[in-house]
C-alpha cells in the first residue's frame, strides 16, 4: 500500500533510502537543511556531493520545511549523523506537537551519542515521547549507499521491541535487491552497527600501512570479540553479533573502499593527520566519535577492549599507529574464548 514517508537527512544514505522508498511506490519527502541541496535534488535530480553520477526519480521531492515533509506521514526515517540526532529529534518533536500526525519513527544511523553514550534509539525516545509516535524501529546492516544505488544485492535488519513494527518496516523497504530481516534485539543491532565503525578505521589503517590479509582477519575477529563483550554487558543477545548487523556489517565496513571509516583509517595509515582526513572526507566518519564513547564506556564497565583503546590513542592522543600495533602484539598470551 502506498504510504507517505518523510526522510530526514539527505546525505548519501538518506537520499538512497529515499530513492528505494520511491521505487517501492511510496510518496516520499526528503528533508534537508540546505536550500541549494533541495534545489539540486528537485531541479537536476542529483545529489552530486554525496552520490556521484546518480539520477533520482522525479517523484522524489526534497524540502527544507520539516513540517511539510512530516505532515500526514505514516513513517519518519532519521538518517542524519549521530551528533545531530538529538537536535533533529527535538525539531521533529516540536513539529509533531503542532500537528495530528503520529508516525512510526525509524532510524538508520550508526553511532553512540558523545557524552551520554546513549544509543540513537534512546536519544530519539527521549526527545520524541511515545505519545508523539506510533513506534520506534532501527534499520541497520551491511549496506553502502553506493551499492544500493546500483541495485546491488543488500540484506539488512529492521529491529524493534515490537515485532509488528519491525515487520511494517520490512514491508516498506523490501524489494528484489534490498532484503530485510526482522529482529527484536535493538541493543545488539545498534551496538554492532556503532562499534564496527571503530574497527573499520583500524582495518583501513592496516591497509594504509601495508599489512596483509592475516592481520586484517585478525583485527576483524578480535574486534568482533570486543564489540560483543561490550554489547552483551549492555544486554545485547550474543547471537545478534553473528548476524547482519554484527559480523555482516563488520565485514563490509572493514573491506569496502566505499566505507568512509575504512577510507579514513587508510589515510591515517598512510600518514595523514586526523583533521586533514575529516576535512577531506566531506561526509560523516562516525567511528571517530564512537571510538571515544566506546572507550569511555569500556572504562566505566571495566571491559577489556584493547583494539578500541589502541585506536582511541591514535585518534585522540596522537599516538603512532605502529607503536600501538606493537603494544597490542606484546600483550600477554590469552585464552581465545575468555
Ligand atoms: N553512507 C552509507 O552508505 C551508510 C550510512 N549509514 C549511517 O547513516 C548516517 C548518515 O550517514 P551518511 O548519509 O553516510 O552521511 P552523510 O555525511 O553522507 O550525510 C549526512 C547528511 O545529514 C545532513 N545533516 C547534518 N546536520 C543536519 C541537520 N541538523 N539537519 C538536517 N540534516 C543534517 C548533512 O548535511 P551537511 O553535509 O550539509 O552537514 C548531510 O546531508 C550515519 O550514521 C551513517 O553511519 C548507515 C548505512 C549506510
Ligand atoms: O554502515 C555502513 C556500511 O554498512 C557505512 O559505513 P561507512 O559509514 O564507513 O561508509
Amino acid at each position: 500500500m502506498k504510504q507517505k514517508i518523510a526522510v530526514l537527512g539527505a546525505g548519501s544514505w538518506g537520499s538512497i533510502l529515499a530513492n528505494v522508498l520511491v521505487e517501492n511506490g511510496h510518496d516520499v519527502k526528503l528533508y534537508t537543511n540546505s536550500e541549494p541541496q533541495a534545489q539540486e535534488l528537485n531541479e537536476k535530480h542529483t545529489n552530486e556531493h554525496y552520490i556521484h553520477d546518480f539520477t533520482y526519480p522525479e517523484a522524489l521531492v526534497a524540502t527544507t520545511d520539516m513540517r511539510d515533509a512530516v505532515k500526514d506521514a505514516a513513517a519518519v526515517l532519521f538518517v542524519v549523523p549521530t551528533n545531530v540526532t538529538r537536535l533533529v529529534a527535538k525539531q521533529l518533536a516540536e513539529v509533531l506537537r503542532d500537528i495530528n500526525t503520529r508516525p512510526l519513527v525509524i532510524h538508520a544511523s550508526k553511532g553512540l551519542e558523545l557524552g551520554s553514550h546513549k544509543r540513537i534509539s534512546e536519544v530519539i525516545a527521549e526527545e520524541i515521547p511515545a505519545d508523539l509516535r506510533s513506534g520506534l524501529v532501527v534499520l541497520s546492516g551491511p549496506s553502502h549507499a553506493e551499492e544500493v544505488a546500483k541495485k546491488d544485492i543488500t540484506l539488512i535488519t529492521a529491529a524493534s521491541d515490537d515485532i509488528e513494527n519491525a515487520k511494517t518496516v520490512q514491508n516498506l523497504f523490501m524489494n528484489n535487491y534490498l532484503r530485510i530481516y526482522t529482529n527484536t534485539d535493538i541493543v545488539g543491532v545498534e551496538m554492532g552497527a556503532a562499534f564496527k565503525n571503530i574497527i573499520a578505521i583500524g582495518a583501513g589503517a592496516l591497509h594504509g600501512l601495508g599489512y596483509g590479509d592475516d592481520a586484517k582477519a585478525a583485527l576483524m575477529t578480535r574486534g568482533l570479540a570486543e564489540i560483543s563483550r561490550l554489547g552483551i554487558a549492555f544486554g545485547a543477545d550474543p547471537l545478534t553479533f553473528i548476524g547482519l548487523s554484527g559480523v555482516g556489517d563488520l565485514i563490509v565496513t572493514c573491506t569496502s573502499v566505499h566505507s568512509r571509516n575504512w577510507r579514513a583509517g587508510n589515510q591515517l595509515g598512510q600518514g595523514k593527520g586526523l583533521q586533514e582526513v575529516i576535512d577531506n572526507m566531506g561526509m560523516v566518519i562516525e567511528g571517530v566519535n564512537t571510538c571515544k564513547a566506546a572507550y569511555e564506556l569500556a572504562e566505566q564497565k571495566n571491559i577489556e577492549m584493547p583494539i578500541t583503546e589502541a585506536i582511541y590513542h591514535v585518534l585522540y592522543d596522537g599516538k603512532d599507529i605502529k607503536d600501538e600495533i606493537a603494544l597490542l602484539m606484546e600483550r600477554e598470551g590469552k585464552a581465545e574464548l575468555d
